[in-house]
């Protein structure tokens, strides 16, 4: 371990994204490269870090500056000190950072030594304004990766970009970056306008050929000043607001971009093979819930009967799809409606899973799951205080819109709608366990509200 990879460990246990929680990491080199600085006496660099302190290791993006002195007010980005004469900070938090990672993604060129290196794809560059200058900030909140907002201003205009940093690395295409930079580039107003990416390319022993090649960075239109709709929803839900109107422009948006997806991308009629993949899944996923949440065991029969019935129904056609969808994944835009980000996936499901083609039915359920979170949370953070109604509401409209628009009578896939309900309850039964300990009864609720009612009650 040499000393900037030493330095890092403690640091890393502090970090959001770092997915070890609780576990001294295990860090080890991978590669580097470094970016051309604009500020005398500051070096850029960004880190490729493996942790094999897990079950698998796991590849981090780490972004990092040197330089000599402390600024004033930095203490909290700092990671540490290396050598004599250096001080080490957390790159995305460093505005040479920022325009260096902005050269980067314009100028198009490759940049890295052999282990490892990183190319910038410009895809749009009518939001960037010429000769710019440049002000930035890391994005605050609860976040799986880095967002850097930057405001880029040409004296006259100014114009606000978001650029997420990835921090797991995976090999192959992200699709948080494929399928919005296909929306964008389609038309769609229910994405925030792509600019470009960054890919990179490092040594990995694992993989035939000995290399891995996969998605480093993604800049977008910022929107500043929004809301997303879990915040909405529930204040409308806790002020005992109607949402149906809005819940059902929800259900036309999420129609509209399945609608774009499945245009410009591919989509194929689900065979044998596909349903039974599917199906097996949910299974799996049922046996490891079970195991981490006992709680589940007792409406195993009455799941799996939903599964079996699921999978001898007629199964919509296979296409891309969201695949983590939930009210926090959506903003409130005024005058424009509703705008989905985060396109990523369920983090808990490996990468090489969330790339392929799915069912719209699971963003779909992952929906009604969400407005059934808003009632729990509700109950949760309100005693006395029902938001059931409410809920059933949002739900039925949801529907209605998404019915509406995309021509497809989802209450005739009543039975595959309620499998991809429950899964993903389960699913959300293991992330509260491992998470949000007190926000387990919401999906336990549902999970045992979803078994026990059959296929006979058709209410959304
Ligand atoms: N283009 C954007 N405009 C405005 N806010 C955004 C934009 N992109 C992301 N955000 C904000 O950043 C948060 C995290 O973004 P997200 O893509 O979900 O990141 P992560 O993958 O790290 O969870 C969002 O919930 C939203 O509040
Ligand atoms: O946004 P992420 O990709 O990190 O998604 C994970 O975290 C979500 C919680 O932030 C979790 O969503 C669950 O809680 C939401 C309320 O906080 C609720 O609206 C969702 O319906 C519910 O699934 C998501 O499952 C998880 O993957």
């Amino acid at each position: 371990m040499n000393a900037t990879t030493e330095c890092l460990t403690d640091w890393f246990r502090r970090q959001r994204w770092y997915g070890g929680k609780g576990r001294l990491p295990q860090l080890r080199s991978i590669g580097s490269w470094e970016l051309p600085s604009d500020e005398p006496g500051v070096r850029i660099r960004t880190l490729l870090v493996m942790d094999d302190g897990g079950a698998t290791p796991t590849l981090y993006q780490v972004p990092v500056t040197e330089r000599p002195t402390i600024p004033k007010g930095w203490g909290h980005h700092l990671i540490g000190r290396v050598g004599d004469d250096a001080y080490l900070f957390d790159g995305p938090h460093d505005p040479a950072y920022a325009r260096a990672l902005l050269r980067l993604l314009t100028g198009g060129a490759s940049i890295g030594e052999d282990r490892a290196s990183a190319r910038g794809h410009l895809t749009d560059a009518s939001l960037l304004a010429d000769a710019p200058h440049i002000e930035s900030k890391v994005l605050s909140g609860e976040q799986s990766n880095t967002s850097i907002v930057i405001d880029v201003n040409d004296g006259t205009v100014s114009r606000p970009i978001i650029c997420k940093v990835f921090r797991a690395l995976h090999h192959g295409e992200n699709p948080d970056v494929v399928l919005q930079t296909a929306l964008s580039a389609a038309g769609s107003p229910h994405v925030p306008a792509c600019i470009g990416s960054v890919t990179g390319e490092w040594d990995d022993e694992g993989r035939p050929g000995g290399r891995a090649l996969g998605h480093l960075a993604f800049a977008q239109e910022f929107l500043p000043g929004v809301e997303d709709a879990w915040k909405v929803a529930l204040r409308a839900a806790q002020d005992g607001v109607d949402f149906a109107a809005r819940a059902e422009a929800l259900g036309q948006a999420t129609a509209n971009v399945h609608r774009t997806l499945a245009e410009v991308m591919a989509t194929r009629e689900p065979s044998l093979g596909d349903t039974v993949a599917a199906v097996s899944t949910w299974h799996q996923r049922l046996a490891i819930a079970i195991h981490e949440v006992p709680q589940i065991a007792e409406h195993r029969a009455a799941i799996e009967a939903v599964y079996d019935t699921a999978q001898q129904s007629p199964w919509p056609r296979l296409q891309r799809i969201h695949g983590d969808y939930h009210l926090g994944q959506v903003l409130a835009v005024p005058g424009r409606g509703w705008v989905l980000l985060d396109f990523e996936g369920e983090p808990l499901r490996p990468m090489h899973e969330r790339d392929q083609l799915d069912s719209p039915l699971r963003d779909v359920a992952g929906m009604l799951r969400s407005f059934d979170y808003v009632a729990g949370s509700t109950a949760l953070t309100r005693p006395g205080t029902s938001a059931a109604g409410w809920a059933s509401d949002a739900r039925r409209a949801f529907l209605d819109g998404y019915i509406a628009a995309s021509g497809h009578d989802l209450r005739a896939h009543r039975a595959l709608l309620d499998a991809f309900e429950i899964d993903k309850a389960v699913y959300e039964a293991v992330y509260e366990a491992r998470n949000r300990p007190d926000w387990l009864p919401i999906p336990l609720a549902a999970v045992a509200r979803l078994a026990s009612r059959g296929m006979a009650d058709t209410s959304a």
